[in-house]
């Protein structure tokens, strides 16, 4: 069976819930978001049950759900939660498990562990996913480093937004990451225009394995 997917990226608000909602919604997956932060606006999850079209109980619930929108460590500080990072054990499901992360690797869950650590316990492969607007370059090769100086397998990148072709074709040299494709802006961001944006811009069987 395949295995569970990581879908991290860069930073905050670059596209991975909406990118998580096509993938989850391509696979006939579940998607488990650990730990939201905010609950003031639709939560991560909320977006993918609607965008990704799911039969309900596919979305499986968030074990930390934190009030103030800021990095998981202070959200959890201000409700008087502390998140054990034992607790952020992965869920067995019977299929494709996509789980997001929140924020870029680096983002702290307390004091002392940040995702890309529970990322390294979890061993499972991870998609990053990249802007690629200016400033990308940068970002998505310091988080290979990052992923690579802790033995974490990478899926593979997906870019989000419109074609920079040489700013892409870079990436992909300098760091030797394969392209999985591109998810352009969609707009109106519907959950069938996201299905067919994923089945034109992303190699599906580069993500699978082929299986
Ligand atoms: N491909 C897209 N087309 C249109 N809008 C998009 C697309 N990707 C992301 N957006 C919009 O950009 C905003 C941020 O996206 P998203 O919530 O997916 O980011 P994120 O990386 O998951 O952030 P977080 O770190 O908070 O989890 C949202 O308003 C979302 O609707
Ligand atoms: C609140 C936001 N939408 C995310 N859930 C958390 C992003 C944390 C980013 C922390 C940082 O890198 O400074
Ligand atoms: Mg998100």
């Amino acid at each position: 069976m395949t295995k569970p997917i990581v879908v991290t990226g860069t930073d905050t608000g670059i596209g991975k819930t909406v990118f998580s909602a096509g993938l989850a919604g391509l696979l006939d997956g579940f998607y488990w978001k650990p730990v939201q932060s905010g609950l003031h606006d639709e939560t991560d999850s909320e977006v993918v049950a609607h965008l990704a079209g799911l039969p309900s109980g596919r979305v499986l619930p968030e074990a930390y759900r934190l009030k103030s929108p800021l990095s998981p460590h202070r959200s959890a500080e201000i409700d008087g939660v502390s998140i054990d990072a034992a607790d952020l054990s992965v869920p067995a499901v019977l299929g494709p498990l996509i789980i997001e992360g929140a924020g870029g690797l680096m983002v702290p869950l307390n004091r002392q562990t940040r995702f890309i650590d529970i990322f390294a316990q979890w061993r499972l492969p991870v998609i990053l996913c990249a802007r690629t607007t200016l400033g990308t370059i940068n970002h998505t090769l310091l988080s290979i480093e990052a992923l690579r100086a802790r033995s974490i397998p990478i899926i593979g990148i997906a870019f989000i937004g419109e074609e920079v072709a040489d700013t892409q074709r870079t990436i992909v040299e300098f760091s030797g990451v394969p392209q999985l494709g591109r998810l352009p802006h969609l707009d109106p961001l519907t959950g069938e225009a996201l299905r067919d944006a994923m089945i034109a811009g992303l190699d599906l069987a580069l993500i699978t394995g082929g299986e």
